[in-house]
């Protein structure tokens, strides 16, 4: 297969400094071998005018849910979940998951995302996308307790313990995978533990919703006595490959313990805004050294999967929660959308550095929002959006070329999604 040189362009350093270099790409290791001037390679991708950064990461979501977007908005989590979204949910069959996690992949590869951790059902499904879709995915099976017989409940853990067990490694090890219990809120207890055993047997991290409403925090408080995050810790919840989604409520103690354990947490700024869930203490978590990344949540909850947008909701969010306008500069917001997603993930990717997986997406800079150029990171966090992307790169193969992704039919998936949506939400009525 040979190399591929990413050329012309400008290069986004893992220390926040931009230079002019080509990039150097194995494409049969799918690593990148050598950054700087002057390199040549048996193919070229050309970045002029361009600016290759690591490929963004999106460390929570559930990508099929693509399918309800827009479907209810408007509502605070609990009764959006309840009266919109699980009932549709249930009507959910195996083609609706394909089609809507093609179309959240496709979305994903067009915006510069070439890494994405997903909770869903009908896990196969999504794992043959990512498979052919050629990016890379932690994945698992939601398991929930809430409206389901006990025996139901620990058959549903039992079979994220199963999926993860299963998954884990394929595409050529592009697919990890990790056991998923819902949340410390709509998954008993001794099925949280269950699922902590599992995932350590199996050599696999849990991955739940955690501390996102006050609303979830205050009964477990009265109930167990501690917090949210202390009880998980008992549990088994909060080894070093672990991470949860949200961290919205959070006290400084659960901020220790993250930071000790190295748990890491996916804030997800817009669906927190959206459901008025509260606001992160993004600032506190990177200023105690907790392992911190970006998710979209579902595209019911955001509504769209694009990681430049929740980038810029993380750095204003966290100035507006920490009070001060200097709280998650723009560095520390890139940071967590490449490096950060990265290592909550458990990947090698997120720097262009000899070593790391050629995981990359050029943005193109030609563009009247985006000029001048005073300071390109600050673009990255304020002024991009995903549809400056011209390139996509992931495990050294190009997945688009020119805005045109080349292993995804794009107008049949965005088709096939639209018909699918439709009967499903007929269907749900
Ligand atoms: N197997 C489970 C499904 C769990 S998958 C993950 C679930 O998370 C839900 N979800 C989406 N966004 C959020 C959020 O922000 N907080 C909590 N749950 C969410 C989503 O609708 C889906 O039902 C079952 O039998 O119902
Ligand atoms: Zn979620």
């Amino acid at each position: 297969m040979g190399t591929l040189l990413i050329h012309g362009g400008r290069v986004l350093r893992p220390d926040m400094t931009v230079v002019d270099a080509d990039v150097l790409v194995d494409r049969e290791a799918g690593d990148i071998v050598a950054v700087g001037p002057d390199l040549s390679g048996d193919e070229t991708l050309n970045a002029d005018g361009g600016l290759v950064i690591p490929g963004l990461v999106n460390a929570h979501t559930h990508v099929a849910m693509t399918l309800l977007r827009g479907h209810a908005d408007d509502k605070p989590l609990d009764r959006w979940l309840r009266e919109d979204i699980w009932p549709v949910e249930a009507a959910l069959e195996p083609g609706d998951i394909e089609a809507g996690a093609e179309l959240g992949v496709l979305e994903m590869i067009r915006s510069g995302t070439t890494a994405f951790a997903d909770m869903y059902f009908e896990i196969d499904r999504t794992a043959a996308v990512v498979e052919r879709a050629g990016l890379r995915a932690r994945l698992g099976h939601g398991a929930i307790s809430a409206g389901k017989s006990e025996a139901a409940a620990r058959a549903d853990i039992e079979e994220s313990v199963e999926m993860a067990r299963r998954f884990d490694g394929a595409a050529d090890s592009r697919i990890s995978t990790a056991v998923m219990p819902h949340s410390l809120t709509t998954v008993t207890p001794d099925l949280l533990s269950l699922a902590a055993e599992g995932a350590a047997d199996a050599g696999v991290p849990v991955h739940y919703h955690a501390n996102e409403t006050a609303d979830e925090v205050d009964p477990i408080v009265e109930k167990r006595g501690r917090r949210p995050l202390m009880w998980a810790q008992d549990l088994g919840l909060c080894r070093e490959s672990d991470f949860l989604a949200h961290g919205v409520h959070l006290d400084g103690d659960e901020i220790d313990l993250l930071a000790e354990t190295g748990t890491g947490v996916v804030h997800c700024p817009a669906s927190n805004m959206k459901l008025a869930s509260g606001m992160a203490p993004i600032q506190r978590l990177l200023d105690a050294g907790v392992t911190v990344g970006l998710g979209t949540d579902g595209a019911a909850s955001n509504n769209d999967l694009d990681l430049f947008d929740e980038l810029r909701d993380a750095a204003m969010l966290g100035k507006l929660a920490a009070g001060d306008a200097s709280a998650v500069a723009a560095p520390d917001a890139v940071r967590m959308a490449t490096a950060g997603g990265a290592a909550v993930l458990g990947i090698d990717a997120g720097r262009i550095e000899p070593g790391a997986a050629a995981d990359l997406a050029v943005v193109d800079l030609d563009a009247p929002h985006l000029t001048p150029d005073h300071d390109l990171v600050s673009h990255l966090a304020y002024a991009v959006n995903g549809s400056d992307v011209r390139h996509t790169v992931c495990d050294g193969q190009v997945l688009m070329r020119d805005r045109e992704v080349l292993t995804l039919d794009a107008a049949a998936v965005m088709a096939r999604a639209e018909r699918r949506a439709r009967d499903l939400v007929a269907r749900a009525d």
